[in-house]
């Protein structure tokens, strides 16, 4: 197995997001996290950029211990010597110098020749040679220049001392077929090209960029360059969790390796995103919160089975606990089953299956149910089996300036239907009036409470109310999304434990419910 040298540059590129700033403690933070996930090289920064930078690697250089500590620098004596003096202090230093040789930049940023910019690549690398054994040389652009002077800037490179030569696709231009054949042809055609080591930097603007790292691999480079999360200028650039677990995933294709501690990935991931305040996507490929997440009923019936029906590599490995089956609404029962047993609920067949109707009720409402979702209804419903009254529809009529009406219909265990409108001072006020004057009931509502019992937008509401007749009192409970019909449904299981309370003490009182 070949290695792959893993060269991070979170601290560098990933900084230069819009709008991410890490000052020195957070810079080392990440540092100390890069050690523990086995990254080879990493870019702490930019010296040249501002006194901070400068401290900030200085810093990075001074703490690491388990790693090469690199310095980014234009082609430029300042940034050369800025570097150097952020670095001095690392026990293996190395210098990343860069400089544009694409016709485009050549042209309109550096406004140089191909002999100029030959001439100043070469007299910076050689200017660093006093201070550096290792010297990475950077051609920006090097996606859109010219292959034949791609191999005469490498040529160049590697007489003046460089001990890498990184091909960076600056702009994510490219697609894999063409960024693997420069890896070729600079192998192929470059006179002491296995002096050094090639390394791929790539950027995402097309969505490419890890799969171009890795058509760089399948070609020959010996280091891929990235970021932890993928972040970076524009668009970001490659994951480097992506590429070690392509690389772990696939060894059976790749026949190549990087000593990356896989089991540190999610805590890398998590402390990135903490520290420069970048989300990941939940549906970022390793680290995304829904990549080890199932949804559908045939997906989860396939995981439950077995796992490698729809996972292809195993959430431990990133060092998470374990993949997440999500209740939603393409759920199945074998998941709920799952659910309502870790949740240690044990259903009958007939429960079950009403609970299920339940679940995909609240499910067409919620983007996602929650066990607390879950609890919530099963304990309102599966263990309240004997209704007396069921609440079938009610509608509101509210504005303003007008009297709140409620119109309610509730079915009885026998099936008679009872349909009553009445007014009140308010919706919830409106919808108890109908509801006593539909079930006929006479009670005394002594406490209404309500309360957010999920999060986020689709929460559901929970209603507690305590209702009283001849001295005989009870709580209900009801839980919606909309806190009006959460409000009913407290109301008629109040109404439902009176009755039971009362026929277990008088017998039924069946005879005062106005039929419709
Ligand atoms: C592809 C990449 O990611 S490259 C890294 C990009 N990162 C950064 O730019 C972050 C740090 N940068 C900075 O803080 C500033 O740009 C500095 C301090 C480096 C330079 O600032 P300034 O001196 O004000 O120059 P400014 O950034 O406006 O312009 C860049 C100059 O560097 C030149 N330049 C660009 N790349 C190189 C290079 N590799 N080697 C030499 N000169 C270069 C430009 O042609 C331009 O020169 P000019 O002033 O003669 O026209
Ligand atoms: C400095 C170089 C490697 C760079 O970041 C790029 O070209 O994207």
């Amino acid at each position: 197995m070949r290695k792959i040298y893993l060269f991070d540059t979170t601290l560098r590129d990933g900084e230069q997001s819009p709008g991410v700033n890490l000052n020195t403690k957070e810079k080392l933070e990440i540092a100390h996290q890069l050690e523990r996930l086995g990254i080879d090289r990493m870019e702490a920064g930019f010296p040249a950029a501002s006194p901070g930078d400068l401290a900030a690697v200085n810093a990075v250089a001074k703490a690491v211990k388990n790693a090469t500590v690199v310095g980014l620098a234009r082609s430029r004596v300042q940034d050369i010597d800025a570097a150097y003096e952020a670095l001095k202090d690392a026990e293996d230093p190395c210098l990343h110098l860069f400089l544009a040789s694409s016709p485009i930049h050549r042209q309109h940023k550096l406004r140089m020749t191909k002999e100029q910019m030959l001439e100043a690549a070469e007299a910076a690398i050689k200017y660093a040679g006093k201070y550096f054994t290792k010297i990475q040389f950077s051609p920006e652009d090097a996606g859109r220049t010219e292959l034949d002077f791609l191999c005469q800037v490498t040529d160049m490179a590697i007489k003046a001392g460089a001990t890498v030569v990184n091909i960076p696709d600056t702009v994510g231009y490219l697609y894999p077929a063409e960024f693997g054949n420069i890896f070729k042809t600079l192998k192929e055609q470059v006179p002491g090209i296995e002096k050094i080591q090639l390394s791929a930097h790539c950027h995402d603007d097309l969505g490419m960029a890890t799969a171009n790292a890795l058509a760089a691999v399948l070609n020959g480079a010996d280091q891929v360059e990235g970021t932890i999360n993928g972040i970076g200028e524009r668009a970001g650039n490659t994951a480097l969790e992506e590429v070690a677990m392509s690389l772990e995933t696939r060894q059976d294709f790749f026949q190549a390796k990087s000593t990356m501690v896989l089991s540190e990935i999610a805590r890398s991931s998590r402390l990135v995103s903490k520290l420069t305040g970048m989300v990941v996507p939940g549906n970022k490929a390793i680290v995304g919160a829904n990549a080890f997440a199932h949804e559908s009923g045939i997906h989860q019936d396939g995981m439950l089975k077995e796992k490698t029906t729809y996972e292809i590599m195993s959430p431990e490995t990133i060092g998470l606990k374990e993949s997440k089956l999500v209740l939603g609404k393409h759920s199945g029962r074998h998941a709920f089953r799952e659910k309502l047993i870790d949740l240690g609920y044990e259903l009958s067949d007939e429960q079950l299956n009403i609970a299920f109707s339940k679940f995909k009720d609240l499910a067409d409402k919620k983007k996602e149910v929650s066990d607390e979702d879950i609890r919530a209804f099963i304990e309102e419903k599966i263990v309240d089996t004997q209704e007396i009254f069921s609440l079938q529809t009610i509608y509101v009529t509210y504005g303003n300036e007008a009297t709140p009406t409620a119109k309610v219909r509730i079915v009885t265990h026998e099936g008679d239907v009872l349909e009553q409108e009445a007014e009140g001072n308010g919706s919830v006020d409106a919808i108890y009036n109908a509801i006593d004057k539909a079930t006929g009931e006479e009670v005394v509502l002594s406490d209404y409470s309500i309360k957010s019992v999920t999060h986020g937008k689709d929460a559901q509401g929970e209603v507690h109310v305590v209702m009283s007749q001849d001295e005989v009192a009870v709580q209900g409970r009801g839980v919606s999304t909309d806190i009006l019909e959460a409000s009913a449904r407290a109301y008629v299981d109040a109404l439902n434990r009176l009755i039971e309370k009362r026929q277990l003490n008088n017998g039924s009182r069946r005879d005062k419910i106005g039929l419709v």
